[in-house]
C-alpha cells in the first residue's frame, strides 16, 4: 500500500499532512507557488508552479501520475480534475468538491438553492456600481468578499454606505485568480460559530469529531477550541447540514464544514475539502486521531474504526509583526516552559504581518475548563514574537 501523493499546496495543513503519510511510509510530491513552502521540507519531492496554470498543473501530473491528488489551498485551476479524473486518477476528495469550494459562488449556491440551506442572505457583483445593488438588496451591515480568496483575504464589512467603494477596492486586491467577483452577505449576528470536522469514507459512512469553537479576526482564525459547547438540537442540525453538502459534492476524505449559530438556529457558512486550520487544535491530541491522520485514512481507503475525544484543548496562532527573509521567534522558552502545552513553528521561509507562522497548543483532561485552555493558549502565544 505504498501510494504516491500529489500534494496541491504546501503550508502548515500540508505540512502536518506529510508527516501523517510519511509516519505510514507514503510518498508525496509537494507542490506551491514558492520553494522551501512548509510541506516541502518534508516531503519526499517537490515542485513549484503556479497552480493556477493548468498548462503547469497538467505537466506535473502527466510527470508524477500520482495515485491520490490532494488539494490543500484556494488557488489551483480546478476545472483541470474533472479531466484527470477522466483520466483515473483521484482527485480528493473529489474533483466535483475541489472544483465547487474553490469558487464562493459554486459552494454558496449548492448548499442555499440545490439543497435549501440556511445561508446568509446573498448576492454576488462584478463592479463596485453592481455592489452598491447588492449591498441594497442584502441589507447592512454586510460582508463582502472575493468569490476566490481564504483566510480572510479581501474581505471586508461594510456598514454604511462610505465603506462600499473601499470594500470592492479591498476585494479586488485580496481575490486570488482571474476572477474579479464578490459575494455580499447579510451580516450573520451568531452567538458563536463552529467548524465540524466530517469524515466521509469509501464505505460510505460518515463520521463526526467533537465541534470545534473558534473566533476570527480580520476573516482569519485567532483561537480554536475542542469541544465547543453547543445545544444537541443544533449540534445535529450541523451534521445533518454537513452530510448533505459533503455527499452532494462527494468522495472521501475530511472536511472542515463552517456553522454560524444565531438565535434563529444554524446558518452554513463555507466548507473546506480537506484538514481546516482550526482543526490544528487536533495537534493537541483532542482526539485518537488528529484532523491530518483522519484525511490520510480516508484518502488512502483505510478503516477508522471511530473518533474519540481524549482531551480538550485549544489552539491560538502565532503572527508575524514584520516582512522578513529571515523571521526570528522570540519568546518560544516561554511557552515551551509551560506545562500541558506544545507549539508548531511551520517554517515558512519569508514572513509579513500577520502571516500565520505557528500555532500554540493547550490542553487539559477530559472534565477540565475549556475557557480556561483557551486563554492559556492565547496568552501564551502572545509571549511570541515574530519579526
Ligand atoms: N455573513 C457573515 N456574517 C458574520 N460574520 C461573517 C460572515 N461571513 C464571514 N464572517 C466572519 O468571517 C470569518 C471568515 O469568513 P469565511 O470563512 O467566509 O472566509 P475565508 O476567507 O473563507 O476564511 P477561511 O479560508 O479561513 O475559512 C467567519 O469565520 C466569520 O467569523
Ligand atoms: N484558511 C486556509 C488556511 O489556513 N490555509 C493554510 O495556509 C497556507 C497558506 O499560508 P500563507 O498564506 O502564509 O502562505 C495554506 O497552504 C494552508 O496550509
Ligand atoms: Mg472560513
Amino acid at each position: 500500500m505504498k501510494k504516491k501523493i500529489l500534494l496541491l499546496g504546501s503550508g502548515e495543513l500540508g505540512k502536518e499532512f506529510v508527516i501523517a503519510a510519511q509516519r505510514i511510509g507514503q510518498t508525496v510530491i509537494a507542490v506551491d507557488s514558492y520553494e522551501n513552502a512548509p510541506a516541502m521540507q518534508v516531503a519526499h519531492g517537490y515542485e513549484v508552479i503556479n497552480m493556477l496554470d493548468g498548462d503547469a498543473l497538467d505537466a506535473i501530473v502527466a510527470k508524477h501520475k500520482p495515485d491520490y491528488i490532494v488539494p490543500e489551498i484556494e488557488a489551483i485551476r480546478t476545472e483541470r480534475f474533472y479531466e484527470y479524473e477522466k483520466q483515473g486518477y483521484t482527485i480528493v476528495p473529489s474533483a466535483k468538491a475541489a472544483n465547487y469550494t474553490m469558487n464562493r459562488k459554486a459552494i454558496r449556491d449548492l448548499a442555499a438553492k440545490d439543497l435549501g440551506l440556511k445561508t446568509a442572505k446573498y448576492e454576488y457583483a462584478t463592479s463596485a456600481k453592481a455592489l452598491k445593488e447588492a449591498v441594497k438588496y442584502v441589507g447592512m451591515p454586510c460582508v463582502v468578499k472575493p468569490l476566490m480568496s481564504s483566510s480572510g483575504k479581501g474581505q471586508s464589512t461594510i456598514k454604511t454606505e462610505a465603506d462600499i467603494q473601499k470594500a470592492w477596492e479591498y476585494s479586488q486586491e485580496g481575490s486570488r485568480g482571474d476572477v474579479a467577483e464578490v459575494i455580499v452577505e447579510a451580516f450573520v449576528n451568531f452567538n458563536y460559530e463552529i467548524t465540524l470536522l466530517t469524515v466521509t469514507q469509501r464505505d460510505g459512512k460518515t463520521l463526526f469529531c467533537p465541534p470545534i469553537g473558534h473566533r476570527q479576526e480580520r476573516g482569519d482564525y485567532q483561537e480554536s477550541w475542542q469541544p465547543a459547547t453547543m445545544e444537541d438540537i443544533h449540534l445535529k442540525t450541523a451534521q445533518d447540514m454537513a452530510a448533505q453538502v459533503t455527499e452532494a459534492l462527494g468522495g472521501a476524505g475530511l472536511w472542515g464544514v463552517e456553522f454560524f449559530i444565531a438565535d434563529d438556529g444554524v446558518y452554513f457558512s463555507e466548507l473546506s475539502p480537506r484538514p481546516h486550520d482550526t482543526g490544528m487544535v487536533t495537534l493537541g491530541n483532542t482526539q485518537n486521531f488528529n484532523e491530518f491522520e483522519l484525511h490520510l485514512r480516508a484518502v488512502l481507503g483505510l478503516p477508522i474504526p471511530e473518533i474519540t475525544q481524549e482531551r480538550i484543548g485549544a489552539s491560538a496562532v502565532i503572527l508575524a509583526s514584520a516582512h522578513s527573509d529571515n523571521p526570528r521567534f522570540e519568546g518560544i522558552e516561554t511557552v515551551a516552559i509551560a506545562p500541558k502545552s506544545d507549539f508548531r513553528l511551520f517554517g515558512k521561509p519569508s514572513s509579513r504581518p500577520y502571516r500565520r507562522m505557528g500555532v500554540v497548543v493547550a490542553y487539559d483532561d477530559l472534565g477540565g475548563d475549556i475557557e480556561t485552555v483557551t486563554k492559556r493558549a492565547k496568552e501564551l502565544a502572545g509571549k511570541v514574537r515574530v519579526y
